[in-house]
């Protein structure tokens, strides 16, 4: 899967194991920095990954910062974007499953190199439900996108 990835410098510290799990596992990757531990703004990063996921460069896209939240508020302000941040196994595939997520949040002042890498394979090998409800919902928020860009 081709996949988009950034950090802040507070993401970066972990960012380094994640690219050698997502390479080892066979994915295609943009990186789109930071590159080291300079302070630089998560919304920039956020951004690039955000908009390489719209221009189907990439099928999703992983996000980290310290928390996740800050990354995971910036992408959902990006229209066609569903973001969350996963930090446990069940959210991490049914936020796909379910809410069709594509860009997934995860911070490195918060979880180690063994989880992350576990919650980014539940979250790579999830599929959208093809249950009406789930994508009636869906729906919804494109048309929340919609309404939002007038
Ligand atoms: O977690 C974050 C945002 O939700 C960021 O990555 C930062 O860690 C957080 O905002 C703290 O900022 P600082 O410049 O590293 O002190």
């Amino acid at each position: 899967m081709k996949i988009a990835i950034g950090s802040d410098h507070a993401g970066f510290p972990l960012k380094g194991s994640v690219l050698e799990f997502l390479r080892k596992e066979g994915h295609e990757i943009i990186d789109f920095g930071s590159h080291n531990t300079d302070p630089v703004d998560f919304p920039v990063i956020t951004k690039q990954v955000c908009q390489a996921v719209l221009d189907n460069e990439a099928e999703r896209g992983i996000m980290i910062c310290g928390t996740g939240v800050g990354a995971s508020i910036a992408a959902n302000k990006v229209p066609g974007i569903r973001a969350s941040v996963c930090h446990d196994i069940y959210t991490a595939h049914q936020c796909v499953e379910h809410d069709d997520v594509n860009v997934m949040a995860i911070g490195a002042q918060i979880i180690g190199h063994t989880v992350a890498n576990e919650l980014i394979e539940r979250f790579l090998s999830a599929t959208f439900s093809t249950s009406e409800e789930f994508r009636r919902r869906v729906e919804m928020l494109h048309e929340m996108d919609n309404s939002n860009q007038k």
